[in-house]
């Protein structure tokens, strides 16, 4: 068993069971797409990890991205090590960042493609372009796993390839909510499938098609 380990877990809103009981495990080198039809309990699965391990070295991409819309892109990255810096230092970089970081940040910028906005607000950014800060910001961040609500669902085919890559290269382990089947399967190790709040497929990606997840919509 891994430490990242559900068991017979149940979420509810109100009085409504919406999802379980299950139980899934999260092994280090897997990386699993979520898929099933809207309502099906995806996102729902997310937070209920996050709540669970939240105390480990998980970062979470939810659909929403939480990006400050006043600060630049870098200092929304910036913010994916928040927590790892004494106070005084995060006010000083507020005004005047410090060279390794911008270096550091700007890197990752050129790997999601978005490295000439870096001095931007994000609030002058497209959905696309805002979905590849939140990428950088939790490839910044980095940890032991990552949780990531619909990561790519704004970007064009060669982007979304593109940050698939450096998302599953940037973690040891990711469970990521899919809508696209063929990227899901080219980037992830297995497949979870969810319908009504259960778990109805769980299979390496390597034995399926996207064909055959069709019959989850
Ligand atoms: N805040 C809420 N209050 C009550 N019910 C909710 C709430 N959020 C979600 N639900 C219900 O929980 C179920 C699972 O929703 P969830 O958002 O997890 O689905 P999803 O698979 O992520 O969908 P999508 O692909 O549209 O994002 C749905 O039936 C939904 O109506």
């Amino acid at each position: 068993m891994t430490r990242f380990t559900l068991t017979d877990a149940e979420a509810y809103y109100g009085a409504t069971r919406v999802l379980g009981p299950l139980s899934l495990s999260v092994g280090e080198g897997e990386h699993i797409a979520l898929i099933g039809k809207s309502g099906a309990g995806k996102s729902t699965l997310l937070s209920l990890m996050y709540d669970r391990w939240r105390e480990q070295p998980v970062a979470l991409m939810p659909q929403a991205l939480g990006l400050v819309d006043t600060l630049s892109v870098f200092h929304n990255v910036y913010m994916g090590r928040l927590d790892r810096h004494r106070w005084w230092r995060n006010l000083v970089t507020l005004a005047k960042p410090w060279r390794r970081d911008i270096n550091e940040i700007t890197a990752l910028l050129e790997d999601v493609g978005i490295a000439e906005k870096r001095w931007t607000p994000c609030g002058e950014l497209s959905g696309g372009q805002r979905q590849r800060v939140a990428a950088a910001r939790v490839l910044y961040q980095q940890g032991e796993l990552l949780l990531a609500d619909e990561p790519v669902s704004a970007l064009d085919g060669p982007q979304a390839s593109a940050v698939m890559a450096k998302l599953t290269q940037g973690y040891p382990r990711t469970v990521l909510a899919m809508h696209d089947l063929e990227l899901a399967l080219a980037f992830c190790t297995r497949v979870v499938g969810l319908q009504g709040g259960a778990v109805v497929l769980d299979a390496p990606s390597k034995t399926l098609t996207s064909a055959a997840l069709q019959d989850l919509y």
